[in-house]
């Protein structure tokens, strides 16, 4: 029996690209369903009743969600593929380890300076000094994952691509080459590995801009 793999996702979401990244990288086909999250679909709410958020992966009808979860549910499923975790315990811990961090730490660091807050010198600091510690994690390698790519580097996504385009647009410096040199790299590598799982820039920085517009409005009128 052919096998069923559906992403309910968003084009621009980084969350549902992981679960794209991983499936492309082990070569499953899937369905992709664009998902409306201001009305969400029965689907998307039957199947994932806790959060009720893409990406939400479908396989022979079962719903997972939570894109780490996904991650290593594709990985585990589609062994003969393209590793994402090592094999060896420590460095599958290792990988664990830091993919909670971008997810628990850098990540809302970086959507406070992005999507505004009040004291923006001290929020980019802050951010940036989390963004220095995953950083440092590269050492000297090509990716987090050493010579290809793995688990941490699918997680970093946003951090790859997102982050500059969305920098540019918001007019704050958070990766640069001068504050983050090594990060700054790898991001151009993850961009060249990555690029037909990426969103189009011009598509991601016009949706940017429009969301932006619509908050500033929002805050103005209220
Ligand atoms: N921790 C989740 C985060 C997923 C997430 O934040 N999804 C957003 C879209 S980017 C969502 O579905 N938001 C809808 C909502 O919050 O109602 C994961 O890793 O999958």
């Amino acid at each position: 029996m052919a096998e069923e793999v559906k992403l309910l996702g968003v084009w621009g979401s980084p969350y549902s690209r992981r679960v794209e990244t991983a499936l492309k990288l082990k070569n499953v086909e899937y369905e992709f369903v664009e998902e409306d999250l201001q009305s969400k679909s029965a689907l998307l709410l039957k199947s994932n009743p806790v959060h009720q958020k893409i990406p939400v992966l479908l396989h022979n009808g079962k719903p997972l969600a939570e894109s780490q979860v996904i991650l290593e549910y594709i990985d585990e499923t589609w062994k003969e593929g393209f590793p994402i975790l090592p094999k060896d315990p420590y460095e599958r811990a290792q990988a664990r380890f830091w993919a909670r961090f971008i997810d628990e730490k850098c990540l809302p660091a970086t959507y406070k300076v992005l999507w505004g807050c009040e004291e923006l010198e001290k929020a980019v600091e802050e951010a940036c000094e989390l963004l220095k510690i995953l950083e440092n994690e590269l050492k000297d390698k090509k990716f987090f994952a050493g010579e290809t790519v793995g688990l941490v580097d699918i997680v970093a996504n946003f951090i790859g691509y997102w982050l500059r385009a969305i920098q540019e647009v918001v007019g704050v410096e958070l990766l640069t080459k001068e504050k983050l040199p090594k990060l700054y790299n790898w991001s151009d590598e993850f961009c060249s590995v990555f690029q037909e799982s990426l969103p189009p820039k011009d598509k991601l920085v016009a949706y940017i801009r429009d969301r932006l517009q619509s908050t500033n409005t929002t805050t103005t009128s209220s």
